[in-house]
């Protein structure tokens, strides 16, 4: 594994689930990341990412910089010949290949602008910075993808399923802002390599990204797509269609106890931050259904896994 931009940079998906849960059950005194540095720059905010990325890299023995780029760095100019006379003062050029001679992995947080398909799917900063960095550059959440989340939700569905092929559905929920569609993106990728029956329910409009959903199942009603479930992963993104748009939905699709009924005492998730009785409800979260806790904590683990990955790998 060169670099971590997108969940196919795994080379062994299995392995490394396995070694992911090898260290949480059995922390090991070995520091391999002793002497290296992880750089983490952040254009958007984030709790789990970042304090769960610091202690991956910590437990390995790294050292660890962070910067929150988007109020304390210069803006950066990510076009190629751009002449700039305007308000960028260094472009990602220089940047790259300077933060790659102090760390020895940048990891980097830049969420889609949501205004403009073509644009955000060109992925230009995560791209810019793995084309011009000489070191290995992990994806901390991008304009499409959020893989870090995705291998940490993998890793949580094999570590409490009481089946070797349970219902996991992916569900749409409200929210008053439009948000990305990296966390839903990724999931649906993730369950298409592992063995779950996977289905997606979302209100009409809002049909994810066709290359990514395949020919997964896509209900548009969610008491049917909720039949005995085994997770439910619940996240709002905007429409995929009508880009970047919140549209109006009539019916009530927030998450609660009475939707579970129809499940099999279903285990609720969310990658967090969630905005309580909009996307789920009290009644849920504040029940033993909700996982998203022992969720969150697996983040240090996915993190840990994949940079010691990439240690090996760069040696
Ligand atoms: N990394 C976890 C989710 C990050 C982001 N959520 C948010 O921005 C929610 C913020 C709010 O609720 O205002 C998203 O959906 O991609
Ligand atoms: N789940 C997640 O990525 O959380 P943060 O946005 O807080 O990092």
């Amino acid at each position: 594994m060169k670099n971590y931009i997108n969940l196919s940079d795994i080379e062994d998906l299995k392995a490394l689930i396995h070694d992911a849960r090898g260290m949480k059950s059995n922390p090991s005194e070995e520091k391999p990341g002793k002497g290296k540095t992880l750089g983490m720059l952040f254009f958007n905010p984030s709790l789990r990412t970042r304090l769960s990325t610091e202690k991956a890299a910590r437990l390995l023995g790294m050292e660890v910089m962070v910067m929150n780029a988007d109020k304390d760095g210069w803006a950066l100019e990510f076009e190629d010949a751009a002449i700039m006379n305007s308000d960028k003062a260094e472009h990602i050029k220089e940047a790259a290949a300077v933060l790659s001679q102090y760390c020895d992995i940048i990891a980097v947080r830049a969420f889609p602008g949501l205004k403009d398909r073509e644009q955000d799917e060109t992925e230009l900063v995560m791209n810019s910075f793995k084309k011009y960095a000489t070191i290995p550059v992990v994806n901390l959440e991008s304009a499409t993808g959020h893989p870090l989340q995705a291998l940490t939700d993998g890793i949580t569905i094999q570590e409490l399923s009481e089946k070797s092929r349970p219902k996991v559905v992916l569900t749409w929920a409200p929210h008053p802002n439009a948000l990305p569609h990296s966390v839903a993106n990724s999931f649906t990728e993730m369950m298409q390599q592992i063995d779950v029956d996977f289905v997606i329910t979302n209100p009409e409009g809002y049909d994810l990204d066709p290359k990514i959903v395949r020919d997964i199942r896509v209900e548009h009603d969610q008491k049917k797509a909720f039949k005995d479930a085994d997770f439910v992963y619940v996240k709002n993104w905007s429409s995929y269609e009508k880009y970047g748009q919140v549209l109006e939905v009539e019916e009530n699709w927030t998450v609660d106890q009475a939707k579970l009924k129809n499940t099999n005492n279903a285990k609720v998730m969310h990658c967090l931050p969630v905005r309580r009785n909009v996307v789920i409800a009290d009644d849920i979260l504040d029940s033993d259904n909700s996982i998203v806790i022992q969720q969150a904590n697996n983040r240090t683990y996915a993190a840990q896994a994949v940079l010691k990955k990439l240690l090996e790998c760069s040696k």
